[in-house]
């Protein structure tokens, strides 16, 4: 370990980040009712340009008159690249009550991109003597995005989750495909007649989970577009967990369970890496740094692997 320890990321759930537009506000108190962790009110591609005046409107009111429950309520505003996105942080930060916990900045290229952010939300907040700070998450989605996506990590201590967006990612990096994430028909290899099809996304959500862990941020999975298509879901949620990454987004209600399920570790997992910190415990108190368990190898760096998978289970307990 770096004489700089890596920090623990925030200790909340993020299972499953259920969106919807802005515009149609007659989904929202489903959106409350559902068993999402995270809300993410969308003010920015899924609402049509002459509706975002509506949009927004509609989100402060439902900011302050549903109840949201435990979850992390999050409005994702328009791009920096767009004449919307100051309204939308003013009136957001101006008017919605302090129910709002997170806003959540797409197609970010740089650190710069969430330093005017941070810089009017401070202005506002200082302003208007809001007393709970806002939180960002970001969403790497740009060429731009993957390049930087360190600094962005480390930009702002209102940092708390980087997620990847793979349509506007596919389309910025000019990859031959319409598909939102998942397996992609062209990317192939071929052994012995045989076709395999590798990951296109697994470099991407590599480097935006090692980003995240570096700076104490919360690594999430982006869109699955396909939402008839549950085999795809849970085949790139499972991916997406073994790298590191915390939880996915559901654009569709039917994509809440899947998610929930695949980012809560089964009972199995859990009794597993409870028994891995107890074999540790009596291999320390024997003065051995490994043992053996179920026939292989574990020690201290076993330790820290079990924990992962603990603290998720703790936290999912409550
Ligand atoms: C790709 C990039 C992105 O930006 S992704 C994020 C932005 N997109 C969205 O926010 C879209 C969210 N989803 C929807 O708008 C809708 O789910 C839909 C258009 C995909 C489908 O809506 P539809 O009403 O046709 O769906 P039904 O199957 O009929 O609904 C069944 C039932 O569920 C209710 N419902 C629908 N959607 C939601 C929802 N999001 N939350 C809660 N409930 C929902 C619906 O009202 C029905 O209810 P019932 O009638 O049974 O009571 C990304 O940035 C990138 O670049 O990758
Ligand atoms: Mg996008």
């Amino acid at each position: 370990m770096s004489f700089r320890t890596q920090p623990l990321p925030p200790a909340r759930l993020n299972r499953c980040q259920l969106f919807g537009p802005g515009s149609r506000e007659s989904l929202f108190e489903k959106m409350a009712k559902s068993a999402a962790d995270v809300i993410n009110l969308d003010l920015e591609d899924s609402v049509a340009p002459a509706d975002k005046d509506r949009a927004r409107a509609n989100i402060i009111q439902a900011i302050g008159d549903i109840d949201w429950g435990d979850k992390t309520l999050s409005v994702r505003i328009n791009g920096l690249d767009t004449p919307f996105w100051y309204r939308d942080v003013v009136d957001l930060l101006e008017q919605a009550g302090d129910r709002l916990d997170q806003i959540m900045i797409p197609k970010a290229g740089n650190a710069s991109d969430i330093y005017a952010v941070d810089a009017l939300v401070t202005a506002i907040e200082r302003a208007k003597g809001r007393t709970k700070r806002i939180n960002f998450e970001v969403i790497i989605e740009s060429a731009a995005g993957i390049c930087h996506v360190e600094e962005i990590a480390a930009s702002s201590p209102r940092m708390q989750a980087i997620s990847l967006g793979a349509a506007d990612f596919a389309a910025s990096m000019g990859m031959a495909t319409t598909g939102i994430g998942g397996t992609q028909e062209n990317y192939y290899m071929i052994r012995e007649g045989q076709k395999y099809w590798p990951d296109p996304w697994h470099w991407a959500q590599t480097a935006i989970v090692a980003a995240c862990r570096t700076h104490g941020l919360l690594p999430v999975d982006g869109p699955f577009g396909d939402f008839s298509d549950q085999d795809g879901f849970i085949a790139q949620a499972r991916r997406s967990a073994t790298l590191g990454m915390v939880g996915k987004w559901a654009i569709h209600p039917s994509q809440v369970a899947l998610a929930n399920e695949v980012f809560s570790p089964s009972e199995a997992a859990v009794t597993e890496a409870r028994e891995i910190l107890a074999a540790m415990e009596k291999a320390k108190a024997e003065g051995a740094g490994a043992t053996v368990y179920k026939g292989r190898l574990v020690d201290i760096a076993s330790i820290k692997q079990a924990e992962v998978i603990v603290r998720q289970a703790e936290l999912i307990a409550g």
